[in-house]
């Protein structure tokens, strides 16, 4: 099965995991999927004694997940994604359903009942495609479920005791992470041990394949749902470049509640094989069963108006450290909190139950606590944190486009405005406030690290003895890039001012790895030797007369067969996607996003050549070029 491509068939799409499990964003981020996350809010309490299997019961519950997702995306958040992934994982032993435990004593139950014994993982999943047609919601489910048998060794009473201490039983189901300190109560797995962690990405592909490369028609089995007619919808899917607009229409006799439930699929069972393909489109109703007005509020539009209420309110619990308080806590109440961090109770309940509602925080009757997800990227000391960022986007960017008006009309950057100083004094600023300087390299290095294993595979540059890292900033790439090619010696090369302040943002605990820092500056200063220069997030800051200085620099130290990485979000040739990049512009440096046949363009006129790009489904794309031997 040739992957890639098919992972690539959701790369321009908008894709969104209804789900909070940092595992299930882990496997697929590995593998280089660029998707939104938004916990589901439906509550997992179907009842299992309606389904006539274990597995039934997971694909039900995965179905429910994705489905609420879509359905609050269309209406309440007002953004309709093309692709909604839902899952859920069970253990199931002695005809027994287990989930998550609910307590230590819970988990004790779970882990005795698996105690000495064999019992099977199930993981339904659910791949939702959805089209806002009218203002109508309209879906296609395919769902399946994947077994992996695991076996417990025979664990004494204390050995339990110690690993629920641990802590790491209450989030898993059945009471165990296979990944972690649970792997040691494992005797064996039969099957696929993604499965056990919380999503079968093997099975997955291939059902994507199935989806966007179908057999022929007769090979196709359809599931009918009792007052559903089964469909055949997939096969304008297939198409290379297909987006979600492709759907074919098919009117449905199924009805959603207010939750977004399809009633008519709620009980009963589905996908009895894994093998059987579902697929139907439901309009949305409203809790009457009547189609909702057309001319209803467009959606889209609103959902844009209140984008800015949902950053700020991200911003600021950001910057009240709320997520670093509630790390590792228990659940709190809001005037905790607030006696806490020194601010008014009903403001912080307003935010709090804000961020609740934008799936960064759990609410439940005992108070609020973070969600997977704002541990792994709020919380400011994580590995994954993106708390620099949200901090830089508060602080700097938030001014500059409260000036954008402004901006379009001058066509020019709001600094004066926004900070009442120049580009240049502003500039300057970031090297002289240590203060600003933090902030800024902090903000660099959360993107570098969660996009540094993107970059460094996208190639195979193994071929490579010696690479620098051209504005490497804190090293996160350069880090990442000797890990994967331990016979790879990498330099930074970074101005005075940064290389000062790099020491924060080394990994610990490691060995001293073969990354060196050098201080210079790009245009000015004789570059260090090597066989592949990188430029990451450098080309799109800089007018052309700038990038001219410095292309012509490195294509001028490049020996023929060395190589340039570009890393950059390469547009799409209309320059209208992905809009992070199209939004980015508008911050008005003096610089510009490019699209990928513009980057080559761009590199073959210093003399590169063999261009190619590569679209990482990351936030940073990859683009590969070699410096052009002297018979060429
Ligand atoms: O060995 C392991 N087994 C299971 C897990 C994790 O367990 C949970 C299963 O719970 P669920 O499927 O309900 O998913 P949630 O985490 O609640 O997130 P949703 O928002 O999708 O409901 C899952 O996180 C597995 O990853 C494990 O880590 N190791």
């Amino acid at each position: 099965m040739a992957l890639h491509p098919v992972l690539g068939k959701l790369v321009r799409k908008r894709v969104v995991l209804a789900s909070a499990s940092p595992r299930r964003q882990e496997i697929l981020t590995n593998v280089g999927l660029r998707f939104e996350v938004v916990p589901s809010w439906f509550k997992e309490t179907l009842e299992k004694s309606s389904f006539a299997a274990p597995y039934e019961y997971a694909v039900e519950t995965a179905k429910q997940k994705a489905l609420e997702v879509a359905n609050r995306m269309h209406v309440k958040h007002l953004r309709t994604p093309d692709v909604v992934i839902g899952a859920d994982t069970i253990v199931s032993v002695d005809e027994q359903i287990l989930e998550k435990p609910v307590d230590k004593q819970d988990a004790y139950r779970m882990l005795s009942r698996l105690n000495g014994k064999e019992h099977s993982v199930f993981t339904g999943v659910a791949i939702i495609h959805c089209r806002s047609k009218d203002n109508q919601l309209e879906m296609e489910i395919t769902d399946f479920y994947e077994e992996t048998k695991v076996k417990f060794s025979e664990l004494s009473e204390e050995l339990l005791w110690e690993y629920i201490h641990s802590g790491e039983p209450m989030d898993k189901a059945g009471g165990y992470g296979i990944q972690a300190l649970g792997g040691m109560l494992v005797e064996y797995v039969h099957g696929d041990f993604l499965n056990v962690v919380g999503f079968p990405l093997n099975h997955f592909c291939k059902k994507l394949a199935e989806l966007y490369y179908p057999p022929s028609k007769h090979n196709v089995q359809h599931k009918k749902y009792d007052s559903i007619p089964s469909v055949d919808t997939f096969e304008n899917l297939s198409d290379g470049e297909s987006e979600s607009s492709n759907f074919t229409e098919h009117k449905v006799a199924s009805k959603l509640d207010s939750s977004g439930m399809d009633s008519s699929a709620a009980v009963h069972t589905s996908g009895k094989s894994s093998a059987v393909r579902t697929g139907f489109t439901v309009p949305l109703e409203n809790q009457n069963g009547v189609s909702q007005s057309p001319s209803k509020f467009p959606s889209k539009i609103l959902e844009l108006m209140d984008g800015f209420r949902a950053s700020k309110a991200l911003f600021v619990a950001s910057k009240l450290k709320i997520f670093d308080h509630l790390k590792d806590k228990g659940p709190m109440k809001a005037v905790d909190i607030a006696n806490d961090i020194g601010t008014s109770v009903c403001g912080t309940e307003r935010l709090l139950d804000a961020c609740a509602s934008l799936g960064l925080l759990e609410k439940t009757p005992q108070g609020y606590s973070n969600t997977d997800s704002a541990n792994t990227f709020l919380t400011s000391d994580g590995k994954y944190s993106l708390h620099g960022y949200i901090i830089h986007s508060n602080d700097h960017l938030w001014p500059l486009f409260t000036n954008l008006e402004s901006a379009v009309k001058e066509g020019g950057r709001q600094n004066h405005r926004a900070f009442g100083k120049k580009a240049d004094d502003l500039f300057k600023d970031y090297y002289h406030s240590q203060e600003v300087k933090q902030r800024f390299m902090a903000a660099m290095h959360s993107i570098a690290h969660l996009t540094a294993r993107d970059v460094a595979t996208a190639f195979d540059l193994s071929q490579f003895k010696s690479a620098c890292d051209l504005g490497g900033c804190t090293g996160a790439l350069a880090h990442e890039l000797v890990q994967v090619y331990p016979n790879l010696k990498v330099t930074v090369f970074d101005l005075p001012e940064v290389i000062a302040n790099i020491s924060y943002f080394q990994p610990s605990g490691q060995h001293p790895a073969p990354v060196t820092f050098v201080s210079g500056d790009f245009f000015k200063d004789n570059l260090p030797e090597a066989d592949l220069y990188i430029l990451s997030r450098v080309l799109h800051d800089w007018p052309d007369e700038k990038i001219h200085v410095l292309l012509s620099k490195i294509s001028a130290v490049c020996r023929p067969g060395s190589a340039l990485l570009v890393a950059e979000t390469v547009l799409d040739e209309q320059k209208t996607n992905p809009s992070v990049a199209v939004l980015q512009s508008l911050s008005m440096t003096e610089g510009k996003q490019r699209s990928g046949s513009e980057y080559k363009q761009l590199l073959e006129k210093y003399g590169f050549t063999d261009v190619q790009i590569k679209i990482t489904g990351n936030l940073l794309d990859a683009v590969l070029c070699f410096k052009k031997s002297l018979s060429l």
